[in-house]
């Protein structure tokens, strides 16, 4: 199976990096091509056999499976490429939410997918957020999970829930870096609990969580109630978080999805201008 990757900026690059790291690639599969070649020709410097592309037609001919990893604004371009170049038997994966299947469907004659990986990828774990096109067989489908299986758990979505769930998996990363970040300058400036000592307790307690609702058979009610022993000082906590982040999730949510919605906008008005 040989793999195309499109764009090896941040997300292209981590995810070429965490399917080498699990096993599930050898860099001869993999050809890359990116805007600024550096980018690539570092990539295959490192891992040796991983073949760097001077154009993304070049990247796609002969690749099965094919990522775009490059930005909503940047799919025109890269699709007005594609688009006479992409067989029936390959599979193109756009790894953004706001790209449509249909928009993809609508330019390219190829099969469509589209699976929006996280960071967490790259400590091999997390959410992969799997949508299909119309043209995707069971096998193809087989095929993408399997891959995305090797450096995190895929999920196979609607695609007009891709917002609200990225907002947990993709974006959360960072919203939950920002609310330790909170928590840990609290602990300091009351305490005088040293910020970094704060911020290892928070990621060790994040890791354990995590495990506890995947593996250690706790639902988030059973956490609560097993963790707030009556008369302690978590049920005093617990009320303080009920009363001041009740309206933060859904006013996040109302935001990105704005966010979204115009950037779905856009994008429509940017693919008219493609030719199928
Ligand atoms: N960051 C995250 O945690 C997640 C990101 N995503 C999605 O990943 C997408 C990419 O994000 P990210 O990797 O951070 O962005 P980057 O800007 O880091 O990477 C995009 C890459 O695409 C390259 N590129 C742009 N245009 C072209 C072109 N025409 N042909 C070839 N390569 C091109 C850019 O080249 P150059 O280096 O010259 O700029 C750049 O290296 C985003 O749309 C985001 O929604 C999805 C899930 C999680
Ligand atoms: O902030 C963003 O747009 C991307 C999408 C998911 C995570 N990061």
């Amino acid at each position: 199976m040989q793999i195309a990757f499109i764009g090896t900026g941040s997300m292209g690059g981590l995810l070429i990096e965490s399917f080498l790291r699990s096993g599930a690639l050898q860099p001869k599969q993999i050809t890359a091509s990116s805007r600024t070649l550096s980018k690539v020709e570092r990539l295959s410097a490192r891992y040796p056999g991983l073949k760097t592309a001077s154009s993304n037609v070049q990247a796609a001919l002969h690749s099965d499976i094919i990522f775009l990893c490059v930005k909503p604004l940047d799919f025109q371009s890269v699709l007005s490429e594609l688009k006479d170049v992409v067989t029936e038997e390959q599979i193109v994966v756009s790894i953004t939410s706001p790209i449509l299947l249909a928009h993809l469907e609508s330019i390219l004659p190829s099969k469509a997918a589209k699976i929006i990986p996280t960071i967490t990828h790259s400590v091999l774990s997390g959410a992969s957020l799997c949508m299909y096109g119309e043209r995707i067989r069971p096998e193809d489908r087989l095929l993408l999970e399997q891959l995305f299986s090797s450096v995190g758990t895929p999920v196979p979505i609607p695609e007009t829930q891709v917002r609200t769930a990225s907002d947990i998996s993709s974006c959360g990363p960072a919203f939950l870096a920002y609310i330790l970040a909170l928590w840990a300058d609290a602990a300091e400036s009351r305490s005088g609990l040293d910020r970094n000592t704060a911020i290892q307790l928070g990621a060790q307690m994040l890791l354990g969580t995590g495990r506890l609702l995947t593996e250690g058979g706790f639902t988030v009610e059973q956490l609560q109630q097993r963790v707030a022993v009556p008369g302690g000082v978590t049920a005093e906590g617990l009320q303080v978080l009920q009363e001041h982040l009740f309206q933060v999730f859904p006013e996040l949510i109302k935001t990105t999805t704005r966010k979204h919605e115009h950037d779905l906008i856009k994008l429509d008005k940017l693919f008219e201008n493609i030719e199928a």
